[in-house]
């Protein structure tokens, strides 16, 4: 990455402030509840599916404990994420992300239109996954995507893979949390997963950055998936807008914990019940840092609109359905140019 390129510098109002806002956690649950079967109680799980069902609404974040991930999956995936980005650029670069292929190595993604300071590899939980060719509602071709595995570190593959399941299964359950936070029947949302999910795991490392005062690791966005989950290192560097005042607060990093996060299709299917919520990731000058996340996304033919469940004449629909194949094609067009507008929003689908 070049010395003081422009491309990296926020406008001076999204610039880190490092200030003194107090951090003020956000919530920790503790699965355990349903991670461990033989000791729960209906009332232990009623509590749990309470404590889901605010933190969704109060911050649309929350981190997890006792979510029943094993701990060596995590290791073995964080090594093997370590010792990829520690390999020279043209070793990276033999599994390039192309025009034609969107997936696995590359550093030039912008947020906003503002490039993040991070290189990142990403990688499908589907191989193939089909998406739209084009965001043309009219185009019903399909494009087939498919991974790429690094040579280096060995057994890439199975690790990542192994890795993936995991996550998938910790989703399906929070899935069902939620849904009963909101009242409706536990397995509302599996269908939209069991077949063709176009879900993907991202690593990500942030090195160490000359002015991190004026440029982001990520620039604020808001998850456009179901659900994500994400693995941070010790180094620390992710906010999230709080909800309560618009202040952006640190998130500490918890030893053995998982970071979730509500995406823009809960805040549709919920009819705005929960919100995403915006975050973004400042860098440091010193520390290089490493994050997982797992991007839990639906069948690029699902139709996103608010369950007929939670609507009603006094409650209706706020949003206009849309496919969510169209959405994150339109997405992955626009985030690797700079591009003068805007890209694609939830909001944008907002009825008034
Ligand atoms: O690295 C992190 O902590 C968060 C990354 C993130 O928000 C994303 O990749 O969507
Ligand atoms: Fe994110």
């Amino acid at each position: 990455m070049g010395e003081v390129d422009p491309a990296f510098i926020q406008d001076p109002q999204h610039r880190p402030k490092f200030s003194t806002i107090q951090p003020e956690d956000i919530p920790v649950i503790d699965l355990s509840p349903i991670t461990n079967h033989t000791l729960s109680d209906s009332s232990s799980i009623e509590n749990l599916v309470k404590e889901i069902g605010s933190a969704c609404k109060e911050w649309g974040f929350f981190q997890v404990t006792n979510h029943g991930v094993p701990l060596t999956l995590r290791q073995n995936i964080e090594i093997a994420s370590r010792l990829f980005f520690a390999q020279s650029l043209e070793e990276k670069r033999k599994v390039s992300k192309s025009e034609n292929n969107t997936l696995g190595y590359h550093d030039t993604e912008h947020t906003k239109n503002i490039r993040d300071w991070k290189e990142v590899f990403d990688f499908l939980a589907r191989d193939p996954t089909f998406i739209p060719l084009t965001s043309d509602e009219h185009d019903d071709r399909l494009t087939q995507l498919t991974n790429q595995s690094p040579e280096y570190p060995p057994n890439f593959r199975v690790i990542i893979q192994e890795y993936i399941q995991e996550m998938e299964k910790l989703c399906f359950k929070l899935l069902e949390l939620i849904a009963l936070s909101l009242g409706i029947e536990a397995n509302r949302f599996e269908e939209f997963f069991i077949k063709n999910q176009t879900s993907s795991i991202r690593l990500n490392h942030y090195p160490p950055c000359p002015y991190p005062g004026l440029a982001l690791g990520v620039g604020r966005h808001k998850d456009p998936g179901a659900l994500t989950i994400l693995a941070q290192d010790e180094v620390g560097g992710l906010e999230v807008k709080r909800k309560a005042d618009q202040e952006w607060i640190g998130v500490k990093p918890t030893l053995d914990a998982y970071i979730i996060n509500v995406g823009d299709i809960i805040q549709v299917w919920s009819n705005d019940a929960y919100e995403s919520v915006e975050h973004r990731v400042v860098v440091n000058s010193e520390k290089e840092r490493f994050s997982i996340p797992f991007f839990f996304y639906p069948a690029h033919e699902t139709e996103v609109k608010p369950l007929e469940e939670l609507i009603n004449e006094q409650n209706p629909s706020k949003y206009r359905p849309y496919k969510w194949g169209k959405f994150i094609t339109h997405r992955k067009n626009t985030n690797f140019k700079n591009q003068n507008v805007e890209n694609i929003q939830i909001y944008h689908y907002k009825l008034a």
